[in-house]
């Protein structure tokens, strides 16, 4: 689910009212998604999403995820357009929320994604990279390694709960992330966050990217790093090295990725299995039985932190020698 804040036909007619969409024919929630409330709406002038913003989006944040993806529309990359209201400005307040619509995005997530879409999505995710270059707004990333030890501390305590030994476990792994955590690797408007659910494909070709609410400055290659985690494994925990190569290979195919990145990738790769463990694990604990929010299994990262410490060589992820 994701509607956690409904609305009314009312609230909604008075909200629309500062835009020039056209007349509400009809509106419903989405049940996808996790962090925030979402509707799709049809007017007279299209189709739309709209968006309230929930506890764990920082306002603040919310210029600088609007911007980049009108930077990134503006840029040709294939992502929702916030829509201008009649002042110019994009965010708006409904329901006591920060509030704002984008435009529709055609196209679905694919369940079962196979090899040719991990090559896909690592172009898709490259094109993003450059067309991130020069936008103005900059965002620290509060998941990196600097915000996995608070995280941790706030599920240290019944950690033990999901599996026996996790406690000492973590902590030798934050210790070594926070000794050797690279910080000279080229940076720039990473999405964080870029997961199946948040690619939509028409037929085999990625028709868009969506949800930026995490998107940051940060370590391009972490975001690649996220993206091996997200496509290439099975759902048996098994690498699929043909994925990891394919993924790989889109990539470079729009920007190479540098020695030093080359190197770093088993390392970053373990990072980012971890930040994620981190938050289904606090997920996991703190979200209340019988809630309508499907809790995602912090086990699933747990193993393939495990599997990247094994790697020695980012070959072992079907990274090609560069020519
Ligand atoms: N621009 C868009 N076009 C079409 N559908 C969208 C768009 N943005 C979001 N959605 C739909 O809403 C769902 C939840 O969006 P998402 O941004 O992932 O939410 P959350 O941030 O709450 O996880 C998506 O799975 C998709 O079905
Ligand atoms: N991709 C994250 C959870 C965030 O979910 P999203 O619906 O905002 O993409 C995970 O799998 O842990």
């Amino acid at each position: 689910m994701a509607v956690y804040t409904d609305i009314t036909e009312d609230e909604l007619a008075v909200f629309l009212a500062d835009y020039d969409v056209g007349t509400l024919l009809s509106y419903k929630g989405i049940a996808e998604g996790v962090e925030n409330s979402n509707f799709l709406l049809h007017t007279t002038a299209g189709s739309f999403i709209l968006t309230l913003y929930e506890k764990r989006v920082d306002r603040r944040d919310l210029p600088f995820f609007l911007g980049l993806m009108e930077h990134l529309a503006g840029q040709g990359l294939n992502c929702p357009l916030p829509i201008r209201k009649r002042d110019d400005g994009v965010l708006s307040e409904l329901a006591g929320r920060p509030a704002a619509m984008i435009s529709f995005l055609e196209g679905m997530w694919l369940r079962r994604p196979r090899a040719e879409h991990c090559r896909e999505v690592g172009a898709a995710l490259a094109r993003m990279h450059v067309a991130g270059d020069g936008f103005e707004l900059g965002r620290a990333n509060a998941l990196s390694v600097s915000g996995w030890r608070p995280l941790w501390d706030m599920s240290r305590d019944r950690a033990e709960t999901v599996e026996p030994g996790l406690v000492a476990e973590i902590e030798r792994e934050l210790d070594s992330l926070e000794a050797s955590w690279p910080s000279n690797l080229p940076s720039g408007v990473i999405h964080a966050d870029l997961f199946p659910d948040n690619v939509f494909f028409l037929g085999d070709e990625v028709s868009g990217l969506i949800d930026f609410y995490f998107a940051c400055n940060d370590l391009l290659a972490y975001d690649v790093s996220i993206c091996l985690n997200a496509w290439c494994f099975e759902k048996d925990g098994s690498f699929n090295m043909t994925k990891g190569m394919a993924l790989l290979d889109g990539y470079d195919s729009v920007r190479k990725l540098t020695d030093a990145e080359r190197v770093a990738l088993p390392l970053l790769a373990r990072g980012s299995a971890l930040r994620f463990f981190l938050t289904r694990l606090y997920d996991w604990l703190t979200t209340p039985e019988g809630a309508l929010v499907v809790k995602k299994d912090p086990k699933e990262y747990l193993r393939r932190l495990r599997f990247h410490r094994q790697i020695k060589d980012a070959a072992e992820y079907g990274l090609r020698e560069t020519a």
